[in-house]
């Protein structure tokens, strides 16, 4: 009964821009209309249960119906409600209220909700239980358009907004699949089916996280995230492939083993590219076409996925797949609307390290926040300031161990630190839940890269802040972040005299900002006898601690 209970407490990725954050003590208003809800949600679950109950279900045979009430361990007498979405106007409505544009041929229906799912396509009982329990009660737009078109073996090109529930949308039927797949195996195993690529360690490793609560309890599942160790013992034949039904990875350790023999991956037949503008850009091309060619299968379904899916990218994507259904949720490469954007001028370098000071003085610096930097040099120097500042901060870039980088997100998603420095090593895909404040220290070189930094923050449905400082040196690499604050609906923000309008910049003057980072000035502003005073005193400390270390 709890599952049922739970159904109707809906975690909307719908709401407001009002929405508190996690962070933030709720208002008085907030607290009022929170009980009153709750009084109204006793009043709706007598309603709610009657969720299996409900109407007749006309468009299923008898067989059916046995099948899915055995699926869920019902009597056999429990009927099934209709699905919510029935018709093409039901989708067509639907599709308005969120702003999709969906194309590609003979396109299925979305679903309304997660009963859909199981009225549809026999949503394994314990699957929407590990749902529920997480307290996904309402499947995201996304979710809604790209579940059933992969239970119809569509490859997929989905862009959605910044933590709009990407992952779920391509993990639900990955699994579904396979769990009806497995009942027709009867137990006989084989090699890895799934497979599921990431541009960085931190994010392949969240979507197995993702993954691992999903399955839990499906003990007939087996799931891997390639980290050195696993890859270690699939090299070393202590473990086999043939182990795993799904895989995550970063593309350069799956191909490794695959050329070690150690890997096989000719009966993948489902295969997301996560972040795939990323994953086609000039630094991962090269690789995904060599993952493409290792996936033999040729019922390999494909699917790519982000936030932010520039027409060349979908012309490569496309030129890769077999009649995609096209997924677009609001506007391609716009920010998510329930961040609230803003741009400071701050004159020059040192203005900017003032206007940081500024903000933790007048209260708007409300922790958790994230700071972006262009470079390893710029992120580490900005960490030795607000340290020297005492604030609780930390900093995570290329140059840090795996390790180090575990520990400092692990510290930050459990709120131990208040502020996490960082270069775009993190600007991807990385769900901090609750995150108040991005802050660029620097103007990102491109829309894609604005778009996911501050993706960071608003994430499902909560509101968040976003921090823009730019100088002299930025006149042109702004007007970016400007038009992305425009089609997402953050034109106050925007000091007046960008506003109105600016010229356009060419395609080639965009290409050459992507290209060419800002030279900047140092970060500081102590005087340099501070400051070589108190990296001669650093340097000993870590000296010291390097001896002890050595000691021990
Ligand atoms: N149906 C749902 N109901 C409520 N919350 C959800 C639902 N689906 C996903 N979420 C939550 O939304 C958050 C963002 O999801 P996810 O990380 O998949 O976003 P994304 O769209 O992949 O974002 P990005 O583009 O930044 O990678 C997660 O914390 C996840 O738990």
């Amino acid at each position: 009964m709890d599952l049922f209970r739970a159904l109707s407490r809906g975690a909307s990725l719908k709401k407001s821009k009002g929405v508190a954050s996690d962070y933030s003590m709720p208002t008085k208003v907030q607290l009022d209309s929170q009980s009153k809800k709750e009084k109204n949600l006793e009043e709706e679950i007598e309603e709610e249960l009657d969720f299996f109950h409900a109407k007749d279900s006309r468009d299923l045979s008898n067989s059916q119906h046995q099948q899915i009430q055995s699926d869920k361990g019902l009597p056999e007498s429990v009927d099934l409600p209709p699905p919510v979405i029935q018709s093409k106007e039901d989708a067509a409505k639907l599709r308005k209220s969120y702003g999709a544009k969906v194309s590609g041929e003979d396109i299925p229906l979305p679903i309304g909700s997660f009963q859909d799912l199981v009225t549809r396509f026999q949503l394994d009982h314990k699957l929407l239980e590990n749902l529920i329990q997480q307290e996904f009660t309402e499947p995201t737009p996304i979710q809604c358009e790209a579940i059933p078109a992969a239970m119809y073996n569509r490859d997929i090109i989905g862009c959605a907004p910044t933590g709009s529930g990407k992952t779920l949308a391509f993990l639900i039927p990955m699994v579904q699949s396979l769990i009806m797949e497995n009942k027709k195996l009867k137990g006989k195993r084989q090699n890895v089916r799934c497979l599921i690529i990431s541009p960085t360690k931190e994010l392949a490793y969240q979507i197995f996280s993702v993954l691992s609560h999903l399955v839990s309890g499906l003990t007939e599942l087996k799931i891997g995230y390639l980290n050195k160790s696993v890859a270690g013992k699939l090299r070393n034949k202590v473990i086999s492939s043939s182990k795993f039904d799904i895989i995550v990875s970063t593309p350069l350790r799956l191909i490794d083993l695959v050329d070690h023999e150690a890997l096989n991956l000719s009966c993948v037949q489902q295969l997301v590219l996560d972040e795939a503008d990323k994953m086609f850009d000039s630094n991962f091309v090269e690789q995904t076409d060599r993952i493409l060619t290792i996936c033999t299968n040729p019922k390999l379904r494909r699917s790519v996925f982000s936030a932010t899916i520039t027409s060349n990218v979908e012309e490569i994507a496309q030129s890769v797949m077999t009649y995609p259904e096209r997924i677009i949720i609001g506007h391609k490469e716009a920010a998510n609307t329930s961040i609230d954007q803003k741009l400071v001028f701050c004159g020059d370098e040192h203005g900017k390290l003032i206007a940081i000071r500024q903000m933790v003085q007048g209260g708007e610096f409300k922790p958790p926040v994230i700071i972006f930097l262009q470079s390893i040099t710029r992120a580490k120097a900005l960490f030795h300031e607000l340290l020297y500042d005492g604030l609780n901060v930390d900093v995570i870039h290329a140059e840090r161990t795996q390790t180090q980088r575990e520990q400092v997100l692990e510290k930050f998603k459990k709120g131990e630190l208040w502020c996490l420095i960082c270069t775009d090593v993190l600007s991807r895909g990385i769900d901090f839940k609750g995150i108040n404040m991005v802050i660029n220290y620097d103007v990102p070189n491109s829309a894609q890269a604005y778009v996911h930094r501050i993706g960071r923050t608003g994430r499902a449905g909560r509101a968040g802040k976003a921090v823009t400082l730019y100088t002299k040196v930025d006149m042109d690499s702004v007007k970016v972040v400007v038009n992305v604050m425009k089609q997402s609906g953050s034109v106050e923000g925007i000091p007046e005299w960008l506003r109105k309008g600016i010229p356009k910049l060419s395609k080639g003057k965009k290409k050459q900002i992507k290209r060419n980072q800002i030279d900047r000035q140092e970060i500081s502003t102590v005087p340099t006898f501070v400051r070589q005073k108190r990296r001669k005193k650093r340097d000993m400390v870590e000296g010291s601690k390097r001896r002890q270390l050595l000691e021990e």
